[in-house]
């Protein structure tokens, strides 16, 4: 278990983390969400012992990082996928890793299995897509077998496939035990991944919740009413016979009506008093994108002169208020999501927990061989068959890739293009 206790960091007159309570609990995905700049990566590395806090502390089972007994077998993270030396190949790169730490070789490959690099284990990592320079980082993270784990921003720059992989690979590690705490700033990626959520805005805490709770608590139920577009004065009429009833009603940018307040049952006996036909009527419930974007609305540093929120948020009826935000509940109305036919699926919410089924389901490497591990031959949950393995970038420029387990020094990235036909850098 993950410990913080008051932390806080100041860097000079920046106060990046303050005074923040937490536990990250074994058995679980937890997520770390926050805009940025809100202090992820920094408490990220107060964890690992790469920064002091200025008050406050952060324990891994009761220990200071650095006090851990044996920290590379019991802890691994990703923070920085691009901090490592680009003239070594993957494999030497984490043969480095594993001898500063102890590990035996064996366990390099084992890993270079379970992330799908084994095809490209002896190229320089200099010449990696950014998502195969994740994957490297994340084999890194799991070297030592590490019960806790940690992972910054792991699907930053992957394609859906990485996504989906990743998102997997964080579920099998929380299923067999692991403390997995990942941060990101993408609320739909942690909807689907974590179960638990840590949310942070300007440095402190802003929920500590289950998923569930998070979208109970900061999301609202509301309903969609259409009228007949060919009379829009019925659309009036309903409007002010569901605001006469109770309800609170704003326009949606199709036409529609958002109605809170009033269950479905009694918006139609409504209409039907009124004299209004209706064309739609439906229930839905604001996303998790939504009660995170109401929830850090105002712990946002930066945001683009341009407000990135102006498209969703709806017009108030002439003389209405804006809804006054209260901390730790939904805010009914205060914006509506574009509707169903233009964004999608923007009210669809991903069942909590829900592994979604995908070609890296629990594939076929061998077993983890390590102690607390699934046994020698076991389907290994992590692994990816051969034939998935990322290939080496054709043609594309290469982003500079690289691996970061918490006790390697970080090295400089190399961002020149790789010929991954040359033999490995002999630095
Ligand atoms: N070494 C440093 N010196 C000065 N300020 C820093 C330092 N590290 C971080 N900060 C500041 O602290 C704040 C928190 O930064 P941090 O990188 O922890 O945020 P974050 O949530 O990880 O952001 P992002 O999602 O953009 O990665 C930012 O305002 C940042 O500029």
């Amino acid at each position: 278990m993950i410990e913080a206790v008051g932390l806080t960091k100041r860097y000079g007159d920046k106060t990046a983390v303050y005074n923040l309570s937490f536990q990250v609990r074994p058995g679980a995905v937890t997520g770390f969400l926050g805009p940025n700049g809100s202090g992820k990566s920094t408490t990220m590395r107060m964890i690992l012992g790469l920064d002091n806090p200025t008050a406050g502390a952060v324990t891994i089972g009761g220990y200071p990082y650095r006090k851990l007994p044996n920290a590379p077998r019991q802890v691994g993270a990703l923070l920085d996928a691009k901090a490592v030396h680009g003239g070594r190949s993957a494999r030497n790169h984490l043969l480095s890793l594993a001898q500063l730490s102890g590990i035996p070789a064996r366990r390099v490959d084992e890993v270079l299995g379970v992330v799908g690099l084994q095809e490209v284990a002896k190229k320089r990592s200099k010449g990696f897509s950014l998502g195969m320079g994740q994957r490297l980082g994340i084999a890194a993270a799991l070297l030592g077998d590490p019960q806790v784990l940690l992972f910054d921003e792991p699907v930053n720059g992957l394609d859906p496939e990485g996504i989906l992989w990743v998102r997997n690979l964080m579920k099998a590690l929380a299923a067999e035990g692991r403390t997995v705490f990942v941060s990101s700033h993408l609320m739909s990626e942690m909807a689907l991944t974590a179960d638990h959520l840590i949310v942070i805005g300007r440095g402190q805490l802003l929920a500590d919740m289950s998923v569930r709770d998070f979208i109970s608590a900061n999301s609202a139920d509301f309903a969609r009413v259409r009228t007949p577009d060919t009379e829009p004065q019925l659309r009036e009429k309903l409007g002010s016979a569901l605001a006469e009833a109770g309800g609170h009603v704003l326009p949606e940018q199709d036409g529609a009506l958002r109605v809170t307040g009033l269950a479905l049952p009694r918006i139609s006996d409504v209409a039907h008093e009124a004299g209004v036909r209706l064309w739609e009527l439906s229930p839905h419930q604001a996303s998790l994108e939504e009660a995170y974007m109401r929830m850090t609305q105002g712990a946002v540093d930066y945001r683009s002169t341009a407000d990135q929120k102006a498209g969703l948020q709806q017009p108030l009826p002439p003389g209405a208020q804006p809804p006054m935000p209260v901390p730790g509940q939904g805010q009914p109305g205060w914006y509506a999501p574009p509707p169903p036919q233009q964004g999608g699926q923007p009210f669809a919410m991903p069942a909590p927990g829900a592994a979604p089924a995908g070609p890296y389901d629990g594939a076929q490497a061998g077993g983890h061989g390590a102690p607390g591990g699934p046994s020698a031959g076991a389907p290994n949950p992590y692994a990816q068959p051969a034939s998935q393995a990322p290939q080496a970038p054709q043609g594309q420029a290469p982003a500079p890739a690289a691996a970061v387990p918490p006790p390697a020094p970080q090295q400089a990235p190399v961002a020149a293009p790789a010929d991954l036909t040359k033999p490995e850098d002999p630095r």
